[in-house]
């Protein structure tokens, strides 16, 4: 599955490219005023901080939310509380655009993540094109000499890479990448199962001063609670938001 969905993404951006070029995306990407300083925004603080996602379906859970006005639901997010804003941009499985991260950048003054399928340059460009602050990098979908590079122009953009794992050997190798922001995600991006004792074993790993972020099936404030003793400093959480409201239920897990 996970191969499907960066191919997938890989052709959208492809079928985009026909109409703006590489060219025209790296103007805007570089006319742009200055990315948040995301890094800032999550450090770690007295209480768990909250990366709060825009996720309207998902391969393993379907039709969530329908969220007509993605910016409106962003402006809840920051109102409850939360660091940032994750956007999921995939359009076939999450049902998600570009068009909703540019209209969720335009709401708030938070930083704001293109949570997708990364894999080439031209991704990362309309990322910071359509206002983004940060990108997601998944190490399980791609080379280490293609995470490197990608690393690399994120950061050469001003924007943060949150770089995700989800085993023990995938943090070593966001590590070696000198990742600021490093993501344990619970769920299995090919077999969806969840492991949310995962982030408790590899925590140790992600070396002082990194940023750890707690990703996937964070369903309540005892789930919150138990990344935090684990060393959390933030957690990333798309369903129980798109499924509760929003405000009370971030202002509970902001709380922990
Ligand atoms: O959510 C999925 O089903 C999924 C499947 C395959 C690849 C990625 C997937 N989700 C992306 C995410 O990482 C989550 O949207 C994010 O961590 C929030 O998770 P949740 O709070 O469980 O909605």
């Amino acid at each position: 599955m996970l191969e499907q969905l960066l191919a997938g993404s890989l052709e959208d951006a492809r079928t985009r490219r026909q109409l703006r070029p590489y060219a025209v995306v790296e103007a805007e990407a570089l006319a742009r005023p200055a990315a948040l300083d995301a890094l800032e925004a999550l450090a770690p603080a007295e209480h768990m901080k909250v990366i709060a996602e825009v996720k309207r379906a998902s391969p393993s859970r379907g039709d969530l939310a329908e969220i007509p006005e993605p910016h409106a639901l962003a402006a809840q997010y920051e109102a409850g509380g939360a660091s940032a804003v994750s956007v999921l941009t995939e359009e076939r499985k999450f049902k998600g655009s570009l068009a909703d991260l540019e209209a969720v950048r335009k709401a708030v003054s938070i930083p704001v993540l293109r949570k997708d399928f990364i894999g080439d340059e031209y991704q990362v460009l309309e990322a910071r094109a359509a206002g983004a602050d940060l990108v997601l990098l998944i190490v399980a979908a791609l080379p280490q000499a293609r995470l490197v590079a990608l690393h690399e122009l994120i950061r050469g953009l001003g924007m943060t890479p949150l770089v995700e794992a989800h085993s023990a050997e995938e943090v070593a190798r966001a590590v070696d990448l000198g990742a600021q922001l490093i993501g344990v995600n619970a769920r299995d991006l090919r077999s969806f199962e969840l492991d949310r004792e995962l982030f408790g074993r590899v925590a140790d790993q992600i070396p002082a001063g990194v940023i750890r972020v707690a990703e996937s099936a964070v369903l309540d404030v005892a789930d919150v609670e138990r990344y935090r003793e684990a060393g959390a400093d933030a957690v990333l959480v798309g369903e129980a938001l798109v499924t509760n409201d929003p405000i009370a239920t971030l202002s509970a897990y902001t709380s922990v």
